[in-house]
């Protein structure tokens, strides 16, 4: 399946060009930006690899607490966590086979590199900003919902198996469901 699934081919991409799309100027005002809801998160793109020549993406989430994210790896994608206001814990499992996890706070910052599996759970209502590889950003539209509401607070968006295996392909990420973490809540 390729990113066709995720495409209306009456409308274009299921997105709205905000950005520029282009390596130019430009600001944002607070809430401004390109929402999608992924689950029961909101997360905006505020500067996406089009803009920075597929170097890297800026994004933030706002999301109540909840479920585990389950493991995955990203193969190509280097990924940034930094709280601003809530409470996250992030599960990282090191070269040597070694799982830890941190739990973050306002202030806070973690940094998980390409290939190492990872999982997060947001323990308390958060608010975070990512920075992460170019074009991983487009993440949260292929595999969500684009929305023009620029809250958390509409209908949780939960997509279908097809469509989540399309988004990890699209961005050579996997889910390893059998990957547990000693520290992780039920
Ligand atoms: O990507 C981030 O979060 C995710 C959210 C999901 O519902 C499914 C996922 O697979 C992921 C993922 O990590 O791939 C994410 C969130 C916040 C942040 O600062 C990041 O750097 C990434």
């Amino acid at each position: 399946m390729s990113l066709e699934y995720l495409i209306d081919p009456e409308g274009g991409p299921q997105w709205r060009g905000i950005l520029p799309g282009a390596p130019e100027a430009y600001f944002l005002k607070r809430g401004e930006g390109e929402h999608a809801m992924l689950f029961t998160d909101l997360f905006t793109v505020l500067l996406s690899g089009d803009e920075t020549e597929g170097q890297f993406g800026v994004f933030t989430s706002e999301a109540p607490a909840g479920k585990l994210i389950p493991a995955h790896v990203h193969r190509d994608t280097h990924e940034t966590f930094y709280v601003m206001e809530g409470k996250v814990r992030v599960h990282v499992r090191d070269r040597d086979g070694t799982k830890r996890s941190r739990l973050l706070e306002p202030g806070d910052f973690g940094f998980v590199p390409a290939g190492l599996a990872h999982a997060y759970q947001v323990e308390e209502r958060a608010r975070m900003l990512g920075v992460a590889t170019g074009g991983f950003e487009r993440f949260f539209q292929h595999m969500g919902r684009p929305t023009d509401h620029a809250t958390a607070d509409q209908p949780p968006f939960v997509p279908d198996l097809p469509r989540m295996q399309a988004a990890a392909r699209e961005h050579n990420m996997e889910f390893l469901p059998d990957l547990a973490w000693p520290d992780a809540e039920a």
